[in-house]
């Protein structure tokens, strides 16, 4: 078997010209999102300006916020609170990682539920559990879609979860459990990796480790969802699944790039579009 290739670009294309849509009957209020970016961690640097160029694509205003590494807490925590009160802003975004000195969780839990499009804040994730109006995280959401899209149905499959983070790993896992899946979380600390991921029918790869996924760890027709971005010995762009391997045996395999990357930039516009539309109260 030759896995078809889910192609998240073009997913994340038919998804943005739903926006337009959406953008087009917010009847001239126009979905903003402020990114605030500290220091010049080039990596950092260029996904903000993926994201910034994206927004202007479609229509979205963004602002970029740019402090210095040396920047304060406080300092931060008083740019996000102007954020959280200025009208013409619908999202915020604080680039992830930060200084050391910076405590992650105090700026997350700054930014007001409501625009926290990163789907980060403490609320977002309990109401991720329990229902009721939230953002859920980009990645993993993004990668629902993509599945969705495919028409891979997901009640009574059995998922596997390589990777527990906060970002990824754990909200995948409670968004597949809300599709009725069987989930299943292994980590770095997993006994046994592959005698779990054999199992599955869903394999998401989201450790940030190159080459974890082989062959060997998949059952004949799994799906392969690889959230990994790596840089190879030659600097080159790579996944979590050895790509090749992988592809021989499985049923389907997002690559990387052009795989789960689109689909998370999509889900924020998404997400900013949703929030202007609360805010509007056009839904
Ligand atoms: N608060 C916060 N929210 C984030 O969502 C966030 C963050 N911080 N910090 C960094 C990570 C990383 N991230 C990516 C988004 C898109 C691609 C993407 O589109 N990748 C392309 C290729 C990009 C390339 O060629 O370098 C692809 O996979 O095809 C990658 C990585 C969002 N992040």
């Amino acid at each position: 078997m030759s896995a078809e290739i889910i192609d998240g670009k073009k997913i994340a294309q038919s998804m943005r010209e739903q926006l337009k849509e959406r953008i087009a009957n917010l009847q001239g209020v126009t979905p903003g999102l402020a990114v605030v970016l500290i220091g010049d961690n080039q990596a950092s640097q260029t996904y903000v300006s993926m994201k910034q160029k994206a927004c202007e694509n479609l229509g979205i205003y963004s602002r970029l916020i740019r402090m210095p590494e040396s920047v304060s807490e406080s300092d931060l925590l008083s740019t996000i609170n102007e954020l959280n009160e200025d009208s013409t802003i619908h999202g915020i975004l604080v680039q992830l990682p930060l200084p050391a000195h910076i405590d992650e969780t105090s700026v997350i839990e700054a930014i007001i539920p409501a625009k926290d499009v990163d789907g980060f804040h403490p609320i977002n994730v309990g109401r991720l559990q329990t229902g009721g109006e939230a953002f859920y995280p980009c990645t993993p959401n993004g990668i629902m879609k993509m599945l969705e899209y495919q028409g891979i149905d997901l009640t009574g499959k059995h998922a596997v979860v390589v990777g527990r983070s906060n970002i990824v790993g754990k909200p995948m896992g409670q968004l597949l459990l809300k599709e009725s899946a069987t989930v299943t979380y292994c980590h770095s600390k997993t006994a046994d990796l592959k005698a779990h991921t054999k199992q599955a029918d869903i394999v998401v790869a989201a450790a940030g480790i190159h080459n974890l996924i082989t062959a060997e760890h998949i059952k004949e027709g799994a799906v392969v969802i690889d959230v990994g971005m790596n840089r190879d010995s030659e600097g080159k762009l790579c996944g979590d699944a050895d790509y090749d391997s992988c592809k021989a045996k499985a049923s389907a395999i997002t690559p990387v790039p052009g795989g789960v990357g689109p689909m998370t930039i999509t889900m924020l516009l998404f997400n900013t579009v949703e929030s202007a539309e609360r805010f509007s109260k056009v839904k």
